[in-house]
């Protein structure tokens, strides 16, 4: 195949493009044309001319399009201008549907692409062009990767900008405000790889998007969304749409960092966003990393010379763009080297990441192509050429850079700092037991579940025996061991939603929650004898068998308010006691 590229600025110059002799006669030979136009004029009347006129002097080629936030040609950054990309397939054929889609018909839309490309023999991957500023294009990939599970998607989404308040896609000449086009791309020597840079970081707390309703993040951790931008960057009110979007929520989902950028904020707090999101998701505010977006971009050009490419498309999202700057060609003019390159800015990107088709936001798309056996990998060598000239030249986005890994290393640091506090506000030091001052809130909190929810919930309490005997016999410094030990023991036989807490000196009281009577005594018993089996030593000497006495008491049977219940345990206790030790004993009225 052959790619070949222009970036416009004058309607004057389609033609004489398009009738060139380098266009013409590479696509003489060919078995199919894809154009791809970039516009950057949010200007139907400019689409419709441009479409005309390479329909005219390429009456085969399918022609698709959307409107662009900034182009990429030759890997390099234009801004209002139209790029356009032919690629010349030598026997790779081309399947074009386009689907105007409402708001809740997108999985529909994706499914009715994927019927009509999926009994194309060969086929290879889809190109996606849509409007996710307008629909929800997370449905439209849900729909197409419903029936074609594992093929690669790529491409991007109509950019919705000050300068272009409408976007659109489009298939020859007919234009879409809301919808998607998409090309089935097939063929036996057709090979197709994507990848993803992204280079985002994570900065300052975890936080949960507490209200979201549909694009809309309402709440932040219950408070609206935008003091969330307020306190921590400090944005003015009047800046918040132009800034908000350099710093993207980052998220996990199937496994893989995600980001999703505010576009824009709305007087009640919330802010806006052109991608699915969803409540209780956790997220931190992002700041774009130069170094590591830089090295994930020369990892890719690496890895993309052993694939030898014939032509490259890049779908980048418009936040790299505004976040770079100029310096946004370090991650796009690298390609060039490899083979001719052509994209556009977006306002989301669409790609395989995790196993699962996803609407990207914040990420580079790099999508390599070629049809011919590579002979060899491309020739290609990392001079570092664009920085070797000026190292100074993209001093400013590199500052702010390690600013940003400063403040990142502190509020880790703080945050270790915090945890390290708050497990010694909460634990006992020497058994690593929760320690009675939680234990108020806990119970409530577990009363309050089983209540709400008609579930049970138990307390065991439990006592060493004759401890004193056992401190006075071998020592204080013995007695602490046993009581580590005898925590550890039964930390190894609780389930991880069991608590533990130390109670008094050589008193434990666990909290079951989920836990009626009887399967209470049945852990209680289990720990008995745990510890009875017990064997320790301390400095040499081997320290005689120790054994426990227990008391059960359940939600709601023996008591509904904590105080009762745990009054109740520890009169079980007693009789487990009075009973001769060593035993376990539900509360008996
Ligand atoms: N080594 C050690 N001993 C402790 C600690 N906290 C409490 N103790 C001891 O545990 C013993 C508890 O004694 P008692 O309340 O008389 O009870 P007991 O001897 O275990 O007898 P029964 O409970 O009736 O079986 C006391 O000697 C306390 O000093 C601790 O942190 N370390």
């Amino acid at each position: 195949m052959k790619h070949i590229t222009a970036a416009f600025t004058a309607a004057e110059q389609f033609a004489p493009f398009f009738s060139s002799a380098a266009v013409q006669t590479a696509a003489k030979s060919a078995h199919s044309v894809l154009i791809q136009l970039f516009v950057g004029q949010c200007n139907d009347a400019w689409i419709l001319n441009l479409v005309n006129t390479a329909q005219h002097a390429l009456p085969q080629a399918i022609i698709v399009g959307v409107t662009s936030a900034g182009e990429i040609c030759a890997g390099r950054v234009s801004l209002e201008s139209t790029v356009v990309s032919v690629s010349i397939f030598s026997s790779a054929s081309l399947h074009p549907i386009a689907c105007a889609s409402h708001q809740g018909g997108e999985y529909t839309a994706g499914q009715a692409i994927a019927e009509a490309l999926q009994p194309i023999p060969h086929l290879q991957g889809i190109l996606l062009l849509a409007t996710p500023t307008r629909i929800n294009c997370a449905n439209v990939l849900k729909g197409i990767e419903d029936r074609l599970p594992t093929l690669p998607v790529f491409g991007g989404g109509a950019a919705e900008t000050l300068n272009c308040q409408q976007p659109r896609v489009f298939l020859h000449t007919a234009l879409f405000a809301d919808g998607c086009v998409a090309v089935g791309l097939a063929g036996a020597q057709l090979r197709i790889e994507t990848h993803i840079t992204f280079g985002w970081q994570a900065l300052g707390p975890q936080m949960a998007l507490t209200a979201v309703n549909g694009f809309n993040i309402q709440c932040i951790d219950d408070k609206p969304a935008l003091d969330v931008y307020r306190k921590y960057l400090g944005i003015h009110p009047d800046d918040e749409d132009m800034y908000l979007v350099e710093f993207p929520l980052l998220m996990e989902r199937y496994g893989t960092q995600i980001a999703r950028n505010p576009v824009s904020a709305n007087q009640d707090g919330s802010v806006t966003l052109v991608a699915d999101v969803y409540q209780d998701e956790t997220v931190r505010l992002g700041y774009l990393n130069v170094d590591l977006a830089l090295e994930n971009t020369h990892a890719v050009v690496a890895e993309l010379a052993a694939f030898a490419p014939e032509a490259i498309y890049l779908y980048s999202c418009i936040c790299r763009r505004f976040t770079l700057q100029q310096d946004v060609e370090l991650e796009t003019y690298p390609f060039q080297a490899l083979a001719p390159v052509a994209g556009f800015f977006t306002s989301g990107e669409f790609c395989r990441h995790g196993n699962h088709l996803q609407q990207l936001n914040s990420s580079q798309i790099v999508v390599a192509m070629r049809e011919t056996e590579a002979a060899e990998p491309a020739h290609w060598t990392d001079t570092g050429a664009d920085t070797a000239k000026d190292r100074y030249r993209f001093r400013h986005a590199r500052i702010t850079s390690h600013l940003l890994h400063f403040i990142a290393t502190l509020s880790d640091e703080l945050e270790m700092a915090n945890s390290k506090l708050q497990h010694l506000a909460e634990h006992d030091p020497l058994t690593g037991a929760l320690n009675r001052r939680t234990l108020d809130n806990a119970l409530d909190t577990e009363l309050a579940i089983a209540d709400r929810y008609n579930r049970h919930c138990s307390l065991v309490m439990f006592d060493l025996d004759h401890f004193k005997q056992f401190n006075d016999n071998y020592g204080h410094s013995a007695g602490d061991i046993v009581l580590s030990s005898i925590a550890q023991t039964v930390r190894q036989t609780i389930r991880r939603s069991d608590m533990l807490f130390r109670f008094g000196g050589e008193e434990f009281l666990l909290l079951l929650p989920e836990t009626a009577t009887e399967g209470a005594w049945e852990i209680a018993e289990k720990i008995r004898l745990a510890i009875a089996r017990l064997t320790l030593a301390y400095t040499e000497i081997l320290l005689p068998k120790i054994t426990a006495s227990f008391g059960v008491a359940s939600y709601p049977a023996h008591g509904q308010e904590a105080l009762a219940l745990i009054n109740a345990a520890d009169a079980a206790l007693y009789q487990a006691k009075a009973q001769g030790r060593n035993r376990v004993l539900a509360f008996a009225e």
